[in-house]
């Protein structure tokens, strides 16, 4: 090795030597991280806790993450390595299975990973139904179901499974979502037929109308299955994600063909047990009211009065004939707080909420 400064051979070896020292330090510190884990386990022991996941305190330990970040890495990238530390410092105290609405490869799976990281156990489900009667039967601690994408509106599913299941809300996931177009064929002109689910067609009408206006729109369950029937049909172009591609090695012919750049796709997260305050949380509620003038804004005036922030209105059929109307709304802010306890136990004794569907910490 020379020895000389001003020699490229030198400088590289010098800060290779850096990095060397760096990485045992974060090394040392990862295993302190996850020893001071495992000591709060037993903390939580001692007091009787057996549910260890506290996703208000993780939402505040990744705002901690944002707040001092400075770069030059992505913060994306830095909130993503966090995630996993800490959800490797979980699996410690806890091993987690969470269900999700499969299959593998779908943007539900990306939520999970998003949001629980790669050390959790993934079940995929055939339907958001199922998500629902596995973590009810204590089969998974928790589910993953999306609720609306920023183009197509709500996931009618999901929100009348909620109507009826008696799951909380623990957590929500925000996922841009980029479509790809994946086929065996070796240009758009040998397609004959565009494969997705319904919304993912939705989603990329404008560039499907400009690029493939001569193929055939096959409607399938999810994505991901139009990926595999791509896999084995040459004529046939699936809209999907690039992990799909991946994992059915399969050519992204164009790739982020949505029309609205900005496309992107909430998720719940949940669970059988409710989530204390984080600081920064929504609150879920399904409310009722009769069918009279004046009384959508009756319900929502004892929020407004309060100064509590609605986020989110959405109206569904009754499934009751009793209910003329549900809405579901979030709200700023955790059932917790003084100002929407309030707000509630009023709402509460006029009849007009359902159910509360769970407060939890607002994405990171
Ligand atoms: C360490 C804890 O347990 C879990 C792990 C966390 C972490 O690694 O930071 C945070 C919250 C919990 O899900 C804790 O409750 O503080």
């Amino acid at each position: 090795m020379s020895e000389r400064p001003d020699d490229p051979e030198w400088r590289l070896d010098e800060r290779r030597a850096r990095i060397d020292a760096i990485d045992e330090q974060i090394q040392s510190l990862l295993a302190d991280r996850a020893r001071t884990a495992q000591e709060i386990a037993r903390v939580k022991e001692a007091c009787g806790d057996t549910m260890f996941y506290r996703p208000e305190r993780e939402r505040q330990v990744l705002a901690r993450v944002r707040a001092r970040h400075q770069g030059p890495l992505p913060e994306e990238d830095v909130l993503r390595i966090f995630r996993e530390i800490m959800g490797s410092c979980l699996a410690l105290e806890q091993a987690l299975t969470v269900a999700y609405f499969g299959p593998e490869g779908s943007f539900t799976e990306g939520a999970l990973r998003k949001h629980f990281g790669g050390a959790v156990a993934a079940l995929p489900q055939a339907t958001i139904a199922e998500v629902f009667r596995a973590v009810t039967a204590k089969a998974a601690d928790f589910g993953v179901v999306p609720v609306e994408n920023s183009a197509e509106g709500i996931v009618n599913h999901t929100h009348d499974l909620l109507m009826r299941s008696p799951l909380v809300i623990v957590g929500e996931v925000v996922l841009r979502v980029h479509h790809q177009l994946l086929a065996r064929a070796q240009g758009l002109d040998e397609i004959t037929h565009v494969a997705a689910h319904p919304q993912a067609l939705a989603q990329c009408r404008g560039w499907i109308e400009r690029h493939l206006a001569h193929c055939e729109q096959v409607a399938v369950s999810n994505n991901a299955e139009a990926a595999r029937r791509a896999a084995s049909e040459s004529h046939l172009a699936a809209v999907a994600s690039r992990e799909a591609a991946a994992h059915w090695g399969l050519p992204i012919l164009a790739a982020n063909i949505e029309d609205a750049p900005d496309n992107a796709t909430r998720f719940f997260v949940i669970g059988r047990h409710a989530v204390g305050p984080s600081g920064q949380d929504k609150t879920s509620l399904l409310l009722t009211a009769p069918h009279t003038p004046g009384s959508l804004h009756a319900l929502l005036e004892p929020f407004a009065r309060r100064g509590i922030s609605l986020l989110r209105i959405e109206s569904r059929p009754a499934q009751r004939a009793l209910w003329e109307y549900v809405f579901f709304v979030d709200i700023a802010g955790h059932e917790k707080d003084p100002v929407i306890e309030e707000a509630l136990a009023e709402l509460e004794q006029r009849g007009g909420v359902v159910r509360r569907l769970g407060s939890y910490p607002q994405a990171v």
